[in-house]
């Protein structure tokens, strides 16, 4: 298809093609499959950059690597966030880690020392602890007819891991859980605002009330959290001490404002989409029962009857192919939107100034030419030479870029000891066949039940 008329034409040498979806298209698939069935659809163009008309706001969703490689390195500078998905989350994050600009910068350099290479070797045996604990606990509350909620258990392991990194252990018990659902309820009642960024606030949407609900509890735990961890020694190495001791781009310390909101990025970012991530794990295992039985052989080699730690991690590479393939299927992090600040021709394609684009992992990860049967689950695409014969931005489930992921490593370490932790001990079968659903992450349409019972 060709683009509209309307569209500026940016070089008279470009030869643009833009897939061009209408609103009334756009809604009988959505009718006919829900958010999931039209990404999955509008994936059929396989690479071509689509355009959806949903009234005023007209998207682009773009998937090619090389296209990826041009928003999100070469062109970045022209392509902050600040689309639909950035304003509607800003108002849980703020303007800090998930925001632009020189506060996000800011934010940025003080986070990336919690978690760079050394801080994760040096939390390596404090996060085995607390997974080992968790597990065991897990297990404890399950049995043959006790099935458990894999996602609350998961955001319990995950919460667990970073309370100590986060927090230095300042989160009142009992009020974990509270924070998580509450996180997990203000994101989830998002969507319509994401799709309908022209819609003023004044105007009631679907969720809205959902989501002013939960922002107020996220905020009654976490102020008193930071407040302690200004008042006390600030010394430790935790995310909250080195934000409170942090400064801002004016130079001046952060506010408790401030903190509180990267701290709830943290958490979005973080623990929502780790406890999601992990608990596709389980569902992929159950689902794969071939790969599961391997692992477990590689777990059984590799840990025997001791405990899970962090020297073990590298040793388990067939558990991280699994893990990334996991990832690639089920790209949590789905969407990732960015703004044109000018006009840019992105392959051939004129891109005006202030238009959106829509980065997705999801579709990216689907393109039948840089995945050969996409659909397939298969760990093999992760050995070390079919990654190097790869375009290195068909793969990004943690964005890339600026931007990208700065818990990446974190969430493979800790996904690894997880399973470790579990596999060498515990039986972990999967009650029901898993469906996704889409929202603002790509997560199980229903409560995923674990059943796990001792070896
Ligand atoms: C399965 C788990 C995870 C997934 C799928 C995921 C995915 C992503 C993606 C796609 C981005 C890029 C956003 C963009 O380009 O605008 C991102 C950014 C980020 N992630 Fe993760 N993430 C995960 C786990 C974590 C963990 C465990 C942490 C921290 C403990 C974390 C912290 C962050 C932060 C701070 C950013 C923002 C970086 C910046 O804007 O400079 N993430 N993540």
């Amino acid at each position: 298809m060709s683009i509209d008329a309307q569209a500026p034409t940016l070089s008279a040498a470009a030869r643009p093609s833009v897939r061009e979806v209408p609103l009334r298209r756009v809604m009988s698939l959505v009718r006919r499959g829900g958010p999931l069935g039209l990404l999955d659809e509008l994936g059929e163009a396989q690479g071509e950059i689509t355009r959806l008309r949903l009234g005023p706001f007209t998207p682009y969703l773009v998937t090619r690597p090389e296209h990826l490689q041009q928003i999100l390195r070469t062109n970045a500078g022209n392509y902050p966030r600040g689309a639909a998905m950035w304003q509607a989350l800003g108002r849980l994050t703020g303007d800090g880690i998930a925001g632009e600009g020189p506060q996000w910068h800011a934010s940025r350099e003080i986070l990336r020392g919690a978690f760079s290479g050394s801080q994760l070797a040096q939390a390596g045996e404090q996060m085995s602890d607390s997974i080992v604990a968790a597990v065991e606990e897990m297990a404890a509350r399950s049995g043959p007819d006790r099935p458990v909620d894999a996602g609350v258990e998961m955001t319990r392991v995950v919460q667990r891991v970073v309370d100590p990194v986060f927090f230095g252990r300042l989160i009142p018990e009992g009020e974990g859980d509270r924070l998580g659902e509450a996180i997990a309820t203000a994101m989830g009642s998002l969507l319509w605002r994401m799709a309908m960024p022209f819609v003023p606030h004044a105007i009631p949407l679907p969720g809205d009330r959902a989501f002013r609900r939960a922002t107020r509890t996220v905020h009654e735990i976490l102020r008193p959290v930071v407040a302690a961890a200004r008042s006390g020694p600030r010394d430790g190495q935790d995310v909250v001490t080195r934000l409170s001791n942090g400064v801002g781009a004016d130079g001046a310390p952060l506010t408790d404002d401030q903190v509180c909101q990267d701290i709830i990025a943290l958490f979005v970012a973080g623990s929502e989409s780790s406890a999601i991530g992990l608990t596709w794990i389980w569902a992929a295992l159950a689902a794969h029962p071939q790969v599961a039985e391997r692992v477990r052989a590689e777990v059984d080699q590799v840990i025997g009857s001791g405990r899970p730690g962090r020297e073990h991690v590298r040793r388990l590479g067939y558990t991280q192919q699994v893990l990334r393939e996991v990832m690639r299927i089920h790209s949590v992090g789905w969407a990732v939107p960015r703004m044109a600040t000018e006009d840019d021709v992105l392959g051939g394609v004129p891109i005006p100034a202030g238009s959106t684009l829509v980065v997705s992992p999801y579709l990216t990860h689907r393109l039948a030419e840089f995945w050969p049967d996409p659909l397939r689950f298969d760990p093999g695409r992760f050995e070390r030479d079919q990654v190097q014969r790869r375009h290195p931005l068909a793969y990004l489930p943690f964005g890339d870029g600026v931007h990208k992921c700065l818990g990446e490593a974190f969430f493979y370490q800790e996904a690894t000891l997880i399973v470790a932790a579990l596999l060498s001990r515990y039986q972990v079968k999967v009650a029901d066949s898993v469906m996704p659903k889409l929202s603002l992450t790509l997560q199980p349409r229903d409560p995923v039940r674990l059943i796990v019972t001792p070896r």
